[in-house]
């Protein structure tokens, strides 16, 4: 299995390599040459296994030779021996045909647990058997963070720096990010918004002299596998529903696109889905582009679902190397021009995104009342995430195919946007009970590439 670049220059890669490597030196992401594809037959069997052996049968054909199958069983098995919940990945109707699957029962309370946890392991593994230690250097809006930081938290062989928007995340966010007393691990508290952090990041790997230098990983969804990591649940929940002897819809609450595009992914492999929705909040670029809007960056709006508060969505390229028919100089092009400010997208590609995706947004006030509604109608207390994409799924749902929605994060990661909607403030699992009371370590920094690279260079163990 090799890995080629969304911008089509840069070294075609293995799975570990790709892994390790993070953005392509290109600029791009990494996709597979080709997607692997599974019989009706295959996914049928899935019916009854567990997590891990669903995940190991998704997954293996996109490993190749990186590691091997009792390694790989193992890695799995590892990563989600910590999740609070047997199924992984539990399913809850909401109302019929209309379900939750919810996401976060993992260690910091997000779906990001579900691949962090996992190449955790297998950064691990690959970097032991290479004698190799590297600084991984995460940008996040509040979710991504605390999940590397959890993965990564003590580990031998790798420095963590993890970039967060100052004053843009919620206190929960923030204090999973800077209440780890690990010598490995460091919280950046950024002057400016997510996009500035992962703007940033990617110009540190543009960057070869500090690249290299510091050996720089990512463990944002610029990593391939973290969405492949993703590609899982879409295919548990949906066989749980009656896949594939019958189609299901998804819909998704998006920001980076990572999470959607991993169920994009899990179409192509085989799964029979139906529509695979983009739900967003305000800060709506994705939603006003898949409406044939172009993609027009704008300033981004604070919102009480701040983990999707972003404009530069990092996985919409690999949504478009498809609609492009993989080509990389267009994709390099659409890029450059959106430096300068934004890009239309051409006829065909446009045809191709709509036949994938479907769209809709959510406003403030919606997600406030669907946080009331929810719990008024199913007994279910939802994060403002997942409110924005039940609200979606609302209006986009068909009767007669099931709609499953993800639920990405705890309520307790957002206990402020909960309780005004709900008036219920939702307490945090006992084991981060004494969170509030942990001492925080954080450095606030400029929004500047040498001063990061600097303060980067200046605290990584030697
Ligand atoms: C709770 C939550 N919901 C939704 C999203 C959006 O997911 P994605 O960035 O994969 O589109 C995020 C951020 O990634 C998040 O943290
Ligand atoms: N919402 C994310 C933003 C980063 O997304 P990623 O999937 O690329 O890591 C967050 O919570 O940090």
């Amino acid at each position: 299995m090799k890995y080629v670049s969304t911008r089509g220059q840069a070294p075609v890669l293995s799975f570990e390599e790709a892994m390790l490597t993070g953005l392509a030196r290109d600029g791009g992401l990494y996709l597979p040459e080709t997607i692997p594809t599974l019989t009706a037959e295959e996914i049928a069997a899935f019916e009854g296994l567990s997590y891990e052996e669903v995940a190991f049968r998704v997954m293996r054909p996109f490993i190749g030779d990186s590691f091997t199958d009792d390694e790989f069983r193992d890695i799995i098995a590892k990563a989600y021996a910590g999740f609070g919940h047997i199924a992984r990945a539990p399913l809850v109707e909401l109302a019929p045909g209309h379900f939750l699957l919810e996401l976060f029962h993992g260690p910091t309370l997000a779906f990001k647990d579900f691949a962090m946890q996992l190449i955790g392991q297998l950064f691990e593994v690959a970097l032991k058997r290479r004698g190799e230690r590297v600084t991984i250097v995460g940008a996040t809006s509040g979710d991504t963070g605390s999940a590397a930081i959890e993965a990564f938290r003590g580990l031998e062989n790798v420095d963590v720096f993890i970039l967060f928007p100052h004053g843009r995340v919620s206190e929960v966010q923030r204090r999973q990010m800077t209440t780890p007393a690990d010598a490995n691990v460091h919280a950046l508290a950024l002057d400016g918004d997510f996009d500035d952090c992962q703007a940033r990041l990617k110009d540190m790997f543009n960057d070869f002299d500090f690249r290299d230098g510091v050996k720089l990983a990512g463990v944002n969804s610029i990593n391939w596998a973290r969405v492949l990591a993703q590609v899982v649940y879409y295919f548990t929940s949906a066989v749980a529903l009656g896949a594939p002897h019958r189609k299901v819809s998804f819909t998704v609450p998006t920001g980076n696109f990572g999470d959607i595009f991993a169920g994009y992914i899990a179409r192509r492999m085989g799964l029979p889905i139906d529509r695979l929705v983009v739900a967003t909040n305000q800060n709506d670029i994705l939603h006003r582009c898949l409406s044939g809007q172009g993609y027009f960056k704008g300033e981004t709006i604070p919102s009480i679902s701040p983990s999707m508060d972003i404009q530069v969505s990092s996985n919409f390229e690999r949504a478009l190397y498809y609609a492009y028919d993989q080509d990389g100089s267009a994709v390099a092009q659409l890029m450059d021009e959106l430096k300068a400010g934004g890009f239309n997208v051409s006829q065909g590609a446009m045809q191709a995104l709509a036949e994938a995706f479907l769209s809709g947004r959510a406003s403030e006030e919606e997600t406030l009342t669907t946080i009331a509604s929810t719990l008024k109608q199913s007994g279910e207390l939802i994060c403002p995430h997942t409110a924005v994409g039940v609200k979606v799924a609302e209006e986009t749902r068909v009767i007669g195919t099931p709609m499953i929605t993800l639920a990405t994060a705890h309520p307790a990661k957002f206990p402020d946007a909960v309780e005004k909607a709900s008036g219920i403030r939702p307490p945090l699992p006992q084991r981060m009970a004494d969170l509030y009371d942990r001492p925080e370590r954080v450095t606030r920094i400029a929004n500047d590439l040498g001063a990061i690279e600097e303060h980067i260079k200046g605290h990584i163990a030697r």
